[in-house]
């Protein structure tokens, strides 16, 4: 930091998220039958005003006048105000309180509303140049101190060359007025502040955009919140994720792309290549040879449940935890599990076949109730187990079968076997994860082990039944119906046609990957993820991640957070304590935790440390990754 350096702050859409007077004018015009319309007007004044296309005097008197405001509705207005603080601004508070004697808050907003919320983040009142309201007796605003040079034509410049700032002057603001400084020569830099509002005029002439206040300090070897700019952290969305996930990033302070579909390994290759954080759901397959490319990746979010699609190892082996949503969409598959169940047993989608063919086949033909039934779950994890109470709860008898132990919930029969499981059921869902060794889990042996009639559901993934296993099956009447939502090979987009040799078999349905694919699903997906990734970001917490060891961490709290990742080799520990013990670093809390592949040691540090250190530490032998987190 150098002491030479003065920051003018603009207020309306850069300190706060909002222009007051649109906000005052929300207030006072509450009852009014026309506020909606007003406000829409003095939102057009307000952008004009902001775009340099509009005289300031005369819009601020124009909106003034149509606000209506009185003194009483200063004090609601104060309150919303405090609710808007811009978020960067919040989390920057302590560089606001360090650097007050350095700051100044130059706005054509008004002194009224702008002193009360700036104070309390430190900034001195007598740096706070601004309008003043002018009231009548009743306390109603009527007007503004026209002498005020602020609401004059180039208003902030004037007052700039009077104030006569000695040092190096960086202006910070969303508005045409605070590039005009700049123009004028009164300041060495113009930072276009973008968090709130993107004005295309005033982005062009900006020395630098910043999208958030972390960015400013960052360029200015400031931050002391953050050991790097939420901006700078590019996350990639692909798949058509729900867009709260999206809007909960970009709140965050990350910049977010989207695509629609899945791409493959070439595309992927060259757009992963400045990425920072990839969500996916079950397409896209992020392989060793893409991850090559992904220099920059620091987290990798499967917006579902299977990660099979993911190289976990390859992703471990660079540091980078992957996180999924382990519960979120569950319960979506397991009513379409139960959906389809009563329709295969009763021959439904047949009949509806013939109907839309004009065919009326009343006949009880093959149709039975699912009370009684054995239901045979594969794999009793968080969807199997899940089945199995609804399931029960409907009559079913349930039975069920996985590689571990699993507590068995209400009264369903464990299997030792597969073979025992199949032998037993005449419905069978499979609800298994996708692992490479569960490839054609389901074959043709497995398919002789069933009985006569048999019902199969496959939910899970698409290679883990031999389809045409499955098809000869069917065929020979062994299979009475069988219900498909996933595919060795799916069409990585809605635009691409559907394949497979199940097409116009009888009582079969194919459903396009749609398990989890419920509105509840998918947004309780995108609640849930984003969470994690901020977490990891925040505070290095990687609960709930795939592949890298389980830690929850407390936050950080006046301390320092060493965040080392390395391959899973004995002594390391020991080295890095003797690396801190050798630069006298007091230690105020260690965390370890290692998995096959990789260890993850988190150390909170005294505040003051010698910096010398963090080389040290990135050059330990075994190292992958490290970062600091202030
Ligand atoms: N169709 C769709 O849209 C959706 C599909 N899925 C698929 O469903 C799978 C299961 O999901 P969850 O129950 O949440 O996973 P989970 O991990 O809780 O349960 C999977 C269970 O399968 C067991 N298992 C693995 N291999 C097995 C084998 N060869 N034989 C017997 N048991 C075996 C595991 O031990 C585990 O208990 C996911 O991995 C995913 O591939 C999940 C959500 C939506
Ligand atoms: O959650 C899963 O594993 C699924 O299979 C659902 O995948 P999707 O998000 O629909 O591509």
């Amino acid at each position: 930091m150098k002491s030479n350096q003065i920051y003018i702050i603009d207020f309306d859409s850069t300190f706060t998220q909002v222009e007051a007077l649109d906000e005052l004018a929300k207030i006072s015009l509450k009852d009014d039958p026309k506020q909606l319309e007003i406000s829409k007007k003095i939102e057009k004044i307000t952008q004009l005003a902001m775009a340099g296309e509009l005289n300031f005097k005369q819009s601020l008197e124009q909106r003034i006048n149509l606000v209506k405001a009185n003194k009483i509705h200063l004090d609601k207005l104060i309150e919303v105000l405090k609710e808007k603080i811009s978020v960067s601004f919040k989390r920057n508070v302590n560089f606001l309180k360090d650097h007050a004697s350095q700051i100044y808050i130059v706005s054509n907003g008004f002194k009224a509303f702008i002193i009360p919320i700036v104070t309390e983040y430190g900034i001195l009142e007598s740096h706070v140049f601004a309008n003043t309201f002018t009231y009548n007796q009743q306390g109603d605003i009527v007007g503004f101190d026209e002498s005020n040079i602020l609401t004059e034509s180039n208003g902030k410049s004037k007052l700039l060359k009077k104030l006569n700032l000695k040092g190096d002057i960086y202006m910070i603001g969303d508005g045409y007025n605070d590039y005009e400084v700049k123009a004028a020569g009164l300041v060495n830099k113009f930072y276009a502040f973008t968090e709130n509002v993107k004005r295309k005029n005033v982005m062009e002439k900006a020395d630098h955009i910043t999208p958030s206040l972390d960015e400013f300090l960052y360029l200015h070897h400031m931050n002391t919140t953050l050991s790097y700019p939420k901006n700078r952290i590019k996350v990639l969305l692909l798949e058509n994720i729900h867009p709260s996930a999206k809007v909960t990033l970009e709140k965050e302070g990350y910049e977010v792309l989207e695509h629609n579909g899945a791409m493959d390994a070439e595309e992927l290759k060259e757009k992963i290549k400045d990425i920072s954080i990839i969500g996916i759901r079950s397409k896209t397959q992020l392989t060793e040879e893409v991850l090559q490319h992904a220099k920059r990746l620091i987290a990798v979010s499967a917006f579902c449940i299977g990660t099979n699609q993911i190289d976990l190892e390859a992703c471990a082996k660079r540091g980078i935890p992957v996180f999924n949503a382990p519960y979120s969409n569950t319960r979506s598959v397991v009513e379409l599990a139960i959906g389809e169940i009563i329709l295969l047993l009763r021959n439904v989608p047949d009949k509806i076949q013939q109907m839309h063919l004009g065919k009326w086949n009343k006949s009880a033909t093959r149709s039975y109730e699912i009370r009684g039934k054995k239901l045979g779950i594969i794999g009793y994890g968080n969807i199997g187990a899940q089945l199995s109470v609804l399931a029960e709860s409907l009559g079913f008898d349930v039975y069920y079968y996985d590689v571990i132990e699993k507590l068995p919930l209400g009264n369903v029969t464990k299997c030792d076997s597969l073979k025992e499981l199949l032998q037993t059921c005449e419905v069978i869902s499979l609800h298994l994860d996708g692992r490479p060794e569960n490839k054609n889990y389901i074959d043709v042996e497995q398919f002789d082990q069933m009985q006569e009639g048999s019902v199969i559901i496959n939910l899970s993934r698409g290679h883990v039944v031999n389809l045409e296993a499955l098809r000869e099956n069917i065929l020979s009447g062994k299979i009475i119906g069988a219900a498909i939502d996933v595919y060795p090979e799916e069409p990585k987009t809605n635009n691409e046609a559907f394949e497979s040799i199940l097409k116009g078999l009888p009582n079969v349905i194919l459903t396009p990957h749609i398990g989890g694919s419920t509105l509840e699903a998918q947004e309780n997906i995108a609640q849930f993820v984003p969470q994690k990734l901020m977490d990891y970001i925040n505070t290095g917490s990687t609960t709930n991640s795939v592949n890298f060891p389980n830690l929850q961490l407390p936050i950080l709290k006046d301390a320092h957070r060493l965040i080392h990742i390395h391959y899973n080799t004995p002594g390391i520990l020991a080295k890095i304590n003797e690396l801190l013990a050798k630069h006298q670093i007091n230690i105020d809390g260690q965390y370890l935790k290692t998995n096959e592949t990789i260890g993850y040691v988190i150390t909170d540090v005294n505040k003051a440390y010698d910096e010398s250190i963090i080389k040290e530490l990135k050059n330990l032998e075994g190292t992958i990754k490290f970062r600091v987190l202030y």
